[in-house]
């Protein structure tokens, strides 16, 4: 369109002051749009800013540019253009509070960078290389760390820091969310102070009789398929599956007996992988709610998880279980509104699960790559527990067994179930967080990575890359840091540096849970079985298929076990 005769009408700008003009607008919106690194904008002044603004400021400039439409497209190209270069210089440039610390030049400008990183499953090695090529502090993205030292993990876990801003990807769009996505810390202490109850020692206790259940189940099946090849990482699933279902639910699960019937083991597990990629992006996770499929995902789990709550709550029970706790059935308070418990159950199924099959996968792993240390375990099992005399399920004599716990740690340091996405960031209002000798501003999420600190030779030497059981014994646990000789060996660990379940205030509250049950299950099976790689797996195929999707997904664990009795 050619302009009309009136143009004297409308203010007249010049080619230069309309882009001054646009160029402004751009930096404005930078100013609006940086405090949403990590959450979302609202939708309408998002829209003001973007789209509709610049539309606006090219009304002053279509005398300059002689047609309508060479105006807009001067001015939301001039505009895109723009904001972009202001957002990358000002990442790379010695104005961002983080640019002292070192790290790729690409993460320092977007976190499309640590999407891609996220999306090999791999991240776990990207991390250690990282840190080995830039040292304990690494800036991955950007406005993110990853701080790998024992500062990070006195500092980080203590008062002062909140949950990281990952969990605000994993937040669904729906009321109430899971107490692992709270961020706000009195909503979450409110929330946690049930699940606090459902796992202390007494609670435990009253657990014991299910577990027991499940180990021998598990011992049966394996049993009925020894001296054939078994995915023994499958199996393992199976149990602690059943298991959380049972503690949670009541039972009803049943893959042990019947396999994945309804596919929501598999279910569940698809949508790890989208998540773990989501949360390296936090805003754009409302725009991919909204998308039908995703959605309709968490109502499938919802529904079912209410199915399941409903059974348990008809058929009541006889132990107190965790169910029994978060639902606050003890309490004159009342109980807590039903989709609380739901929206909880389904999390005690995810986090209790996958993390301590994972764990315990591993540790047969290494304890069938390392026969020396397997034999010394079961001297240890056969010492205590003799074969034909009875079961290691007497809770306090397996804690009490310094190889089996050591083995167990050991497992732990070299393949934690979460091994990076521990993150953290200072409280809004409280300006930042002094960590060691660094003050770490707001708004800065950091990652305090268990695979990186439990590979680091400052704290575990010698040979922090290897399976050394020993490196644990003769340690009391309240001591920090203590020198070990062992076979002439000088052992040298720092406890603090071993953070397979996180910790502070949103530590992993079924870390007690997880360790009784750990060491059942490997006491047992080391005892009752041989065990040995089904012929022709290549053993470096292990390391090879651990995947980082917040928590690790393993690959097969093809073996075949043979009963020794
Ligand atoms: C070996 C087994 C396990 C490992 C390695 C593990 C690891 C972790 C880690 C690292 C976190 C903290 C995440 C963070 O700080 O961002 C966590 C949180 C959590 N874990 Fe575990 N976990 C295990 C077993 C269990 C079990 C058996 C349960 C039982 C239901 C459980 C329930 C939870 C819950 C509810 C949270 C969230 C706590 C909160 O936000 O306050 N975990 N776990």
């Amino acid at each position: 369109m050619i302009l009309g005769e009136n143009r004297h009408e409308w203010p007249i700008l010049t080619q230069r002051e309309c882009a001054a003009l646009i160029v402004t607008w751009a930096f404005i919106t930078y100013l609006y749009f940086r405090k949403f690194t990590f959450a979302p904008p609202r939708v309408f002044p998002t829209l003001g800013y973007l789209i509709v603004a610049p539309a606006f400021l090219s009304i002053p400039c279509i005398f300059s540019f002689s047609t309508l439409w060479r105006a807009i497209l001067m001015a939301y190209s001039l505009f895109y253009s723009s904001l972009l270069t202001i957002t990358v210089v000002y990442r790379i440039s010695p104005f961002h509070p983080l640019w002292k610390y070192p790290g790729p030049i690409f993460a320092r400008v977007s976190k499309f960078w640590t999407f891609r990183m996220a999306k090999t499953g791999r991240q776990h090695i990207a991390y250690k290389a990282m840190h080995d090529k830039y040292g304990p502090i690494v800036r991955v993205g950007p406005n993110e760390l990853s701080i790998a030292n024992v500062e990070a993990v006195t500092a980080g876990f203590s008062e002062g820091m909140g949950k990281g801003h990952l969990w605000e990807a994993r937040r669904p769009p729906v009321e109430p969310i899971a107490v692992i996505s709270i961020r706000e810390p009195v909503r979450h202490s409110q929330r946690r102070s049930a699940w606090n109850k459902a796992f202390t020692s007494a609670s435990i206790k009253e657990y014991e009789p299910s577990l027991v259940r499940r180990v021998q189940q598990l011992v049966e099946c394996l049993e009925a398929n020894s001296n054939t090849r078994i995915d023994l990482a499958y199996w393992l699933s199976c149990f602690t599956f059943d298991f959380m279902g049972d503690m949670m639910f009541g039972g009803g699960f049943e893959l042990m007996r019947e396999g994945d019937k309804d596919g929501l083991k598999h279910f569940m597990e698809s949508g790890m992988q989208n998540m773990a990629l989501l949360q390296t992006i936090p805003w754009v996770t409302p725009i991919a709610w909204r998308i039908p499929k995703a959605a309709g995902r968490i109502v499938r789990l919802r529904d079912w998880s209410i199915t399941y709550a409903k059974q348990r709550k008809e058929r009541g029970s006889t132990v107190k279980d965790v169910f029994h706790h978060l639902m606050n059935e003890d309490s004159e308070e009342g109980y807590t509104p039903e989709d609380i418990v739901v929206t909880d159950g389904l999390l005690a199924i995810v986090a209790g699960s996958d993390t301590t099959t994972t764990a315990l996968s591993g540790i047969f792993y290494y304890l069938m790559t390392h026969p020396l240390a397997c034999k010394k375990l079961r001297a240890e099992i056969d010492a205590t527990f003799p074969p034909l005399e009875g079961n290691p399920f007497d809770t306090s004599t397996l804690a009490s067994m310094p190889y089996l716990n050591a083995v167990i740690n050991e497992g732990l340091r070299l393949q934690p179930s979460v091994p990076v996405s521990v993150q953290r960031t200072p409280l809004p209002g409280t300006g930042g967080k002094q960590i060691g000798s660094e003050f770490i501003p707001e708004g800065t999420a950091i990652n305090i990575p268990p695979y990186v600190l439990h590979r680091d030779l400052r704290y575990f030497s010698p040979l922090p890359e290897s399976f050394i059981p020993e490196r644990w014994l003769k340690q009391p646990s309240n001591e920090k840091q203590q020198s070990v000789d062992t076979d002439n060996i000088k052992f040298s660990t720092d406890a603090s540096a071993f953070i397979p379940f996180a910790g502070g205030f949103a530590n992993c509250v079924g870390k007690n849970l997880a360790i009784v049950e750990m060491r059942m299950v490997v006491a047992l099976l080391v005892q009752k079985f041989d065990m040995r790689f089904a012929e022709g797996y290549d053993q470096r195929k292990w390391e090879e298929s651990i995947e980082d999707w917040l928590v690790v997904k393993t690959g097969e664990l093809p073996v075949v076990l043979s009963s020794r009795v």
